[in-house]
């Protein structure tokens, strides 16, 4: 799914093509920095290391497939969207991406809002004591049931994504005795440049209401009328690992039309806008992602120039990165279980775990990389395809890629850049056992969300 896809990809003997295929990188031994988080280090054993701790001793104490999660760059990822920023705008950290009580307690101290789109979500914001009014729920299809828990606990804003939830949360926050404030999510006709399946702002598709046709303008009209309603702006979200900013821009500009419009219409000044997350990151050495100080500047002098051109105050801004902050802080680490030489195709890497810790490469055709992180080698490169133990052909976790020709059992392979999507999207496909999240940092490892375990699958199993 990165801009270099490639559905094939390249097989021994082909003439590969410019770019990531091109050819092995000159030394298999070296972590590019842009693909791993911030404390990942090669020693000089040649045995690679994230928070001070060997990879070697956490597969030891916490078993393979596992997740690493380096908690120093997650909250310098934190700072850096909250600085980025500023004291006028808010970040609402997409929780989507992964959630756990430690993440929303790093939030809570880092300061950051936090985006929670179902009940479950919502449930562990409150439980690890993210303060209600810094929650916003989302959701095309909220029950009845997360709209009444939202109301009641007093969320900061639920994103309104239909005609029908207009009147359902207005009725509930009035059955509630409670002014509820909301944004409306629109859709703002901007074509994504991501995968189909991630994309969220084009008009054919189950998301928010539509700029076009005066359908959003509508929905301000009938949400300004209802009392259980405070409508306090407009959010838009255009799609996932997106690297270009023009879509954003775009986006930010017929979201600023929309408030001109609602201020003449209605003589209001809607006070916020939100233009959703969607930032990419590097997954492979070809990604090239902005920065967040880049982002926030850009969609600043968008929307104050827009506002100003069109005599409206400049609203408070929000945005929503989920995958941009816990993406590139953990990685999987996997061992090699079998390797398989197809003379003349490629070699098959199989790893302990596979679509049902990242199910992204079978769904997106995402990009991976990946290295062999428990010793160094010398030996010549391998095009190799890192496959998982599932009854399944299509369960690759990286689909083209050079490892060390001498990769064998027993080795650790580890796919950086899974923090977002891959705990969070995790299934238990062939009775597979989720893998835990384990944060490291300073020298130390603590398992933030454990191993499922085959009691855990049988307790679910009624009989
Ligand atoms: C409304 C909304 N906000 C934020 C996000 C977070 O997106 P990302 O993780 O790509 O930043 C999503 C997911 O795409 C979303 O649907
Ligand atoms: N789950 C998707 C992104 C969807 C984001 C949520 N709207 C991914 O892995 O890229």
């Amino acid at each position: 799914m990165s801009r270099s896809a490639h559905p094939a990809g390249p097989r021994h003997g082909d003439v590969l093509p410019e770019g990531h295929y091109a050819g092995p990188p000159a030394d298999l031994n070296t972590l590019d920095p842009h693909v791993w988080s911030r404390t990942v280090r090669r020693d000089a054993d040649g045995v690679v290391t994230v928070g001070g701790l060997a990879v070697t001793a956490l597969a030891e104490e916490f078993g393979t497939p596992a997740y690493f999660l380096d908690e120093e760059d997650f909250r310098a990822r934190c700072r850096a969207w909250k600085d980025a920023f500023g004291a006028d705008a808010d970040v609402f950290y997409a929780g989507k991406a992964f959630l756990s009580r430690a993440i929303v307690r790093w939030l809570n101290e880092e300061g950051l809002n936090l985006d929670v789109c179902s009940g479950g979500e919502l449930a562990t914001a409150l439980a690890a004591g993210m303060p209600a009014e810094r929650i916003a729920l989302h959701g095309n299809n909220k029950s009845t049931e997360e709209i009444t828990r939202a109301v009641e606990v007093g969320v900061g804003r639920i994103v309104l994504d239909s005609f029908q939830e207009i009147v359902r949360v207005a009725h509930i926050a009035e059955k509630l005795g409670k002014r509820q404030p909301v944004q409306i999510r629109v859709t703002v006709g901007v074509e994504a440049h991501t995968h189909e399946f991630i994309a969220t702002a084009h008009e054919d598709q189950k998301f928010g209401i539509a700029l076009a046709g005066g359908q959003a303008a509508e929905a301000v009209r009938r949400a300004l009328k209802l009392d259980g309603l405070e409508l306090i702006g407009i959010h838009s979200h255009i799609g996932s690992q997106i690297f270009d900013m023009a879509g954003f821009e775009v986006s930010a500009r017929r979201v600023v039309q929309l408030l001109a419009e609602v201020r003449d219409e209605h003589g209001v000044e809607l006070p916020e806008i939100d233009l959703g997350g969607g930032l990419g990151i590097a997954y492979t050495s070809d990604d090239d992602p902005r920065e967040p100080h880049e982002i926030a500047k850009a969609l600043g002098d968008i929307v104050t120039r827009e506002c100003e051109a069109a005599g409206l105050r400049v609203p408070r801004l929000s945005v929503e990165p989920g995958r941009a902050i816990v993406g590139p802080t953990a990685f999987t680490l996997y061992e090699v279980g079998t390797v398989k030489e197809l003379e003349g195709l490629r070699t098959y890497v199989s790893v302990d775990g596979g679509m049902s810790d990242n199910i992204r490469t079978a769904l997106y055709d995402a990009e991976y990389s990946v290295a062999l992180v428990s010793r160094a080698s010398d030996a010549e490169p391998m095009l190799s395809r890192v496959v998982g133990k599932h009854c399944e052909s299509g369960d690759i976790v990286v689909r083209d890629a050079f490892l060390p020709g001498d990769v064998a059992p027993g080795d650790l392979l580890a796919v950086p850049a899974t923090g977002a999507y891959c705990r969070s999207m995790a299934n238990n496909y062939n009775h597979a056992l989720r893998p835990p999240v384990v944060a490291v940092k300073d020298g130390a490892a603590r398992v933030i969300v454990r191993r499922e375990t085959e009691e855990d699958l049988l307790r679910l199993d009624v009989g």
